[in-house]
């Protein structure tokens, strides 16, 4: 079964936040619910939260008893609003919510536009699993038999189609006989990189190490790291990447030891309407997050400081790897071009 799968009543998520313990589906039938499951991050990571929002939608709209399209847009705007007032870091889920409102922008009923909807947010996902497959090739040409490569919370399988984005070339090498070891970083506070990506790699019979946060430098050291690649939330325009907490100290250390640092992210996820890492909302969370480890108190109701992401300097950035290839520095030139049509 799929991480996230259109029905025509529901939507059904693998719940992440279960993991590893039980593999939970939800149904996911009010807007609601879809609402719900990406602020708890039962359904999380970059692409996978655009899905679910589109669908989301798509859902919703699907109750509109209205026969005027203008009620049945100013309900649409309503609803995209609510459901992009969910997460605020990652730029995929407004992507796909503005995505989807203009799939109907030109439609001519209401009932139009409802099919219209459902069949644009299926498209997505079908694309999503191709462009995570070709991110994977792309940084597959990377890396070496053997080599060893750090990685930081989980832009695996479950958070896109398929494949993942920093995940992606695992999962390749795994289908073509090639070995590559992934050292997965926890990630606290909600350890998706212990419980999500150390499950998502074992599952799929690729070797991974799991390390605490704190093992990064001495890893790095001890077990001769070929590389890092993580994923990506939102790219601005000049290649300061927001990803999960940790990631910006994981570049530091990449520097210190002269390892490449590499971004692996869709085209959706680069944000070229935002000019600097400063300019990227950064969501702070909860602070049980931190005090608590799956509800047990860890330490005392002091103040507690939860930012889920942190910006990574363009300059730490060897390469951004994309659907369309990998750029190498001087990304506020290059980026731009990614989003130029190939004239045959
Ligand atoms: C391909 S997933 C991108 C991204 O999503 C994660 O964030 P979250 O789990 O909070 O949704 C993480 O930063 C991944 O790198």
């Amino acid at each position: 079964m799929k991480a996230i799968q259109w029905h025509d009543t529901h939507i059904t998520i693998l719940n992440q936040q279960a993991l590893p313990h039980k593999t939970e589906y939800l149904e996911l039938k009010h807007i609601e619910d879809v609402w719900d499951a990406i602020v708890t991050l039962k359904v999380r990571g970059a692409p996978a939260i655009g899905m679910t929002a589109a669908y989301g939608l798509a859902l919703a709209a699907q109750s509109y008893e209205t026969d005027d399209l203008a009620t049945f847009h100013t309900e649409l705007k309503r609803d995209r609003d609510y459901l992009a007032s969910s997460r605020p870091t990652a730029v995929n889920l407004f992507w796909a919510l503005d995505r989807l409102t203009k799939s109907v922008a030109n439609a001519t009923s209401v009932n139009e536009a409802k099919t219209t909807l459902i069949h644009e947010a299926i498209c997505m996902q079908i694309e999503d699993e191709d462009v995570c497959r070709r991110i994977g090739e792309h940084a597959l040409s990377l890396f070496q038999d053997g080599d060893r490569i750090m990685t930081i919370c989980n832009a695996g399988a479950i958070a896109t189609a398929r494949y993942g984005t920093a995940l992606a070339p695992f999962h390749l090498a795994k289908e073509k006989g090639i070995t590559l070891h992934a050292y997965a970083c926890e990630t606290r506070p909600v350890l998706q990189g212990a419980r999500l990506t150390a499950w998502e790699l074992s599952e799929a019979g690729v070797d991974v190490t799991l390390i605490t946060d704190n093992m990064a430098a001495q890893t790095m050291k001890a077990k001769h790291i070929s590389a890092v690649i993580v994923g990506a939330d939102r790219i601005a325009a000049n290649g300061d990447t927001a990803n999960k907490i940790g990631t910006f100290g994981l570049a530091i250390l990449a520097k210190a030891f002269n390892i490449p640092f590499y971004v692996a992210a869709p085209l959706s996820t680069i944000d070229l309407q935002t000019k600097t890492g400063d300019d990227i909302p950064i969501e702070e969370r909860a602070k049980e997050e931190v005090t608590h480890i799956g509800g047990v108190r860890i330490a005392p109701d002091v103040n507690v400081y939860n930012p889920a992401f942190d910006v990574t300097p363009h300059e730490l950035i060897t390469g951004i790897i994309t659907e369309k290839g990998i750029i190498f520095g001087d990304y506020e030139t290059k980026l731009p071009t990614l989003f130029e049509e190939v004239l045959a």
